[in-house]
């Protein structure tokens, strides 16, 4: 298969970011996620053909979320694709049909993951490219993101929670290709592809920034913009992980280690010490805990704030009613006692 199989540059890319990130393990079982579109549909075809290199077991995954009248056509063309390349396929249909993109993701994510875990596939490998990093990065940049969010499509991160090494890990091998090179690669293998309709609906802010800004920056700033934006996520990347290394050092030393008086609370005096770049990172990750959800940037700046202010200070409530109030060396962070709670 391997012999017939020729090897073009983009076989070489990817096989050199695998060894190099040694992002795919030799021998592991890989559950693709595939839609039909090019990226995903080259991904598959990349796979299969390194497989005889790399010994994995290959399934593919994929998703109906019933947003589409040609939904069920695209799932049973890739059930068809599986049995003709003779690879397992999971069909996973939505049992609800997704309000938001975000809510699709999520709920495929989570899927994807469950069934990574169930069958003992240790990775679930998804089809982003550098044109994916590069319209992220935009993406996040108009909205006042961080470093995290301009760098937030990375190589590999686990599906449930933070412990890298925790499987199933999700890994994103194609972030040196471009969708041009998808696309080559598609019509040079002669692979069908299945045109997802929403992909040109300029409605949607991203397919904005791909049919319309990133051409415009092509043309009047940079004709390497992809290229040049997703060099910038990935140096973001670094960055971002290496802070993070910190602040989960300064968050060890600074929280209570568990809640406490229905609250938790932060030690003022390991804080103050510490660069700015770390105390927003350890407030939102405190926050993030306590509130179970994501945070935004008055939240985090409000709690920063804090960490100087006079004692007996105190923010006015986070959702779900937690107030913070600065006693001494400490920050508490305390939800109203609610009816039926014994005092303490
Ligand atoms: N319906 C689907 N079924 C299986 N895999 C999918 C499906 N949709 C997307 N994927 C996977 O996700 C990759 C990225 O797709 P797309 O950019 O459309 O998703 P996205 O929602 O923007 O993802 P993300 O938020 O993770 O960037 C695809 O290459 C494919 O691997």
């Amino acid at each position: 298969m391997a012999s017939q199989t020729p090897w073009t540059d983009v076989h070489a890319k990817v096989h050199i970011s695998l060894r190099s990130r040694n992002l795919l393990p030799s021998g592991e079982g890989l559950l693709v996620a595939v839609s039909g579109g090019q990226d995903s549909m080259c991904l598959i075809r990349l796979l299969l053909d390194l497989q005889e290199k790399w010994n994995w077991r290959i399934a593919i995954a994929h998703c109906d979320h019933q947003w589409r009248r040609d939904s069920v056509a695209n799932a049973d063309y890739i059930e068809q694709l599986g049995k003709i390349w003779q690879v397992p396929c999971y069909r996973l249909t939505a049992p609800q049909i997704p309000k938001t993109e975000a809510a699709a993701r999520e709920w495929r994510y989570q899927v994807l993951g469950e069934i990574a875990q169930t069958d003992n596939y240790g990775y679930v490998v998804t089809g982003h490219t550098k044109s994916d990093r590069a319209e992220t990065l935009l993406y996040n940049l108009i909205r006042g993101s961080g470093a995290d969010g301009l760098s937030s499509l990375v190589w590999s991160r686990p599906i449930f929670g933070r412990e890298t090494e925790t499987k199933p890990i999700l890994v994103r091998p194609l972030l040196e290709i471009t969708r041009k090179e998808t696309g080559e690669f598609c019509q040079q293998r002669d692979l069908p592809i299945w045109e997802d309709s929403t992909n040109t609906d300029v409605s949607y802010a991203r397919n904005r920034i791909r049919h319309q800004l990133i051409p415009e920056l092509e043309n009047k700033f940079n004709p390497k913009v992809e290229q040049a934006l997703a060099q910038t996520a990935e140096l973001l990347r670094a960055d971002v992980e290496y802070l993070e290394q910190q602040a989960d050092e300064l968050y060890r030393v600074a929280i209570a280690s568990a809640p406490c008086n229905n609250g938790y609370r932060v030690n003022r005096h390991q804080l103050k010490s510490a660069p700015l770049a770390l105390q927003r990172r350890v407030m939102r990750r405190l926050l993030e805990e306590v509130l179970r959800k994501g945070t935004n940037f008055e939240q985090i700046e409000k709690l920063t704030r804090l960490i100087s202010a006079p004692n007996r200070s105190q923010s006015d409530p986070f959702p779900g009613g937690a107030i913070a109030q600065v006693e001494g060396e400490w920050i508490w962070l305390k939800f109203p006692p609610q009816v039926g709670d014994e005092a303490n």
